[in-house]
Parts: structure tokens; C-alpha cells; sequence
């Protein structure tokens, strides 16, 4: 029986996390929130999971590399810097980083990449999220995800072609570019599509998260997956193996 250690303890997600790692016949290790002691959660825990704040990743990474103890981190609005951190931490523990834990994103995400890879530039690729009133992000972490997918089906790099935030006289959109749009409102868990607009037709691909135990269990089965590896940085679809 595996002991996870929750950062991010008493979050939305840590609440559903504590569910996830009963019904999966595991134990909770603990927990911590800003401000609380991480060495002590580290030290408990065989394998931590981190859905709290982009500020709490540096010290997340450094007490999980001190400890040897691998980590799944979930948490969204990571900056370039973080993903530099968490490949130099990958160096000496097992990470796994991602904007979605769900089953059904990993499996969109493949399915935009084929598509984007298939369809010409003159097929418009655009992202749409919407989420819960109290998300503090924007775009979220899977539109990201979805964009990397996107791009990576086209050989582009996702920086450089995306088009965020359009407002006023924005002219034209650049052929080739990958487009965002972010929506609040409400207590919506997380919707994504990823619309493909070509010449007199388009596709829409979708996902509809109904519920936070979806994130939650596939955290839990990517935290257990990963005790068993070595130093490295891993993906879900590695963990689900798709
Ligand atoms: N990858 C995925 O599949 C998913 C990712 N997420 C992401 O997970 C993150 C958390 O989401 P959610 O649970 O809704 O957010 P909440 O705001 O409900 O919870 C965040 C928790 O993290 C704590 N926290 C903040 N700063 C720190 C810190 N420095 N160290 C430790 N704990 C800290 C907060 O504590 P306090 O109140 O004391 O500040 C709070 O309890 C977000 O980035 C969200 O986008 C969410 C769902 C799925
Ligand atoms: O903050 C959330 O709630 C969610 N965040 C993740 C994201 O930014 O994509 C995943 C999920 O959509 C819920």
C-alpha cells in the first residue's frame, strides 16, 4: 500500500484526491497547504502529488529531489522557468507533469495531433475552454496541452504561432496560427474543444469533464505508476498506455 502525500491539501482538488486514494485501496500520507511543513509531508510519503499554485513548485521539486521521492504535479499557469526545474529535477527523481490527469483528455490530445498532422495549414485550428468562476489561470493547462498536441501534429513550435487574448482591431488571422479563447463562469469542472475550421466545413473535438474525480484518479494511477521509475520526466499517456 503506497502513502501519498497531498500538496495542495485542502483545495478542490486535494478534497477529491483524498477520495481518489481511499477508493484505489491506498493510504493518505498527509497533507500540507501554504505555509504548512513540506519536509515532513515529503518524509512520510513513498510518492507525492502536487494541485496547489505555481509558487509552490520550485520548493516542491527541491524537498522531493533532498528526499528521492517522485511526484506528479498537476498544478496549471507553470511559466517556461518551472518546466526547466522540473526537467533538472528529472534528473534525479521520477517526475510526471501535466495539465490533465483525465483518461478522456489524454486520449483528445492524441486525437488533435492526428488531426492537425493530417489537415493542412488551411484548416484553422482554435481552442475554446471554459471553467468554474474561482479558476485563477488563463488559458488553462489542458488548452495548453491540447495546443502542444496541435502543433506538434504540424511540426510548429506553439510559442511562436499561437494567437492569445484578440480584442479590438486585431486584423486578419495568420494562417498557420493556433488561436485560445477562455471562458469563466459558474462551477464548470472543465470543457475543451478544439475546433478545426477549414474552407465550407470544420470539426469539433470535445471533452467534458463532469466532475473532479476524473483528475483525481488518473493522479492517483500516475503517482502509483511512478514510484516503480526511475529518474526521469514521464507523460500520462505513458502511464495509461496509449
Ligand atoms: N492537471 C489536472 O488534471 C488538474 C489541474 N488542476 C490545477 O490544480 C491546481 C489546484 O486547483 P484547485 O484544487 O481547484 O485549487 P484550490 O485553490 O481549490 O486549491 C489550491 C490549494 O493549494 C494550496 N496552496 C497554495 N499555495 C500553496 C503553496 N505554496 N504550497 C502548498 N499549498 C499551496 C491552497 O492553500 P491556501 O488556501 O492556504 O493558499 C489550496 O488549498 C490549479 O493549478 C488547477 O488548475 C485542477 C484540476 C485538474
Ligand atoms: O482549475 C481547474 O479546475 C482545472 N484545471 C486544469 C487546467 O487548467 O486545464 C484541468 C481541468 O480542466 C480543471
Amino acid at each position: 500500500m503506497a502513502k501519498i502525500g497531498i500538496i495542495g491539501s485542502k483545495g478542490r482538488m486535494g478534497n477529491a484526491l483524498v477520495s481518489a486514494i481511499e477508493e484505489a485501496g491506498q493510504t493518505v500520507a498527509g497533507g500540507v497547504d501554504k505555509g504548512d511543513d513540506l519536509g515532513a509531508l515529503v518524509a512520510a510519503s513513498d510518492v507525492l502529488v502536487d494541485f496547489s499554485s505555481p509558487h509552490a513548485v520550485e520548493a516542491n521539486l527541491a524537498a522531493c529531489v533532498a528526499a528521492q521521492k517522485p511526484i506528479v504535479i498537476g498544478t496549471t499557469g507553470l511559466e517556461e522557468r518551472h518546466h526547466w526545474l522540473i526537467d533538472d529535477a528529472a534528473q534525479d527523481i521520477a517526475v510526471l507533469q501535466t495539465g490533465n490527469t483525465s483518461l478522456g483528455v489524454t486520449m483528445l490530445a492524441a486525437l488533435v495531433k492526428k488531426a492537425a498532422s493530417r489537415l493542412g495549414s488551411d484548416w484553422d485550428i482554435e481552442i475554446v475552454e471554459m471553467h468554474h468562476r474561482m479558476k485563477v489561470d488563463a488559458p488553462s493547462g489542458t488548452a495548453m496541452l491540447l495546443g502542444e498536441a496541435a502543433a506538434a501534429g504540424r511540426h510548429i513550435d506553439l510559442a511562436s504561432s499561437s494567437e492569445r487574448g484578440r480584442d479590438g482591431i486585431t486584423g486578419a488571422r495568420k494562417e498557420g496560427a493556433i488561436g485560445f479563447a477562455s471562458l469563466r463562469g459558474g462551477t464548470v469542472a472543465g470543457d475543451h474543444s478544439v475546433i478545426l475550421a477549414g474552407n465550407e466545413e470544420s470539426i469539433t473535438l470535445s471533452h467534458r469533464a463532469e466532475n473532479r474525480a476524473i483528475f483525481a484518479r488518473g493522479a492517483i494511477k500516475a503517482a502509483l505508476w511512478l514510484q516503480g521509475q526511475k529518474a526521469g520526466r514521464y507523460t500520462m499517456p505513458e502511464v495509461l498506455g496509449l
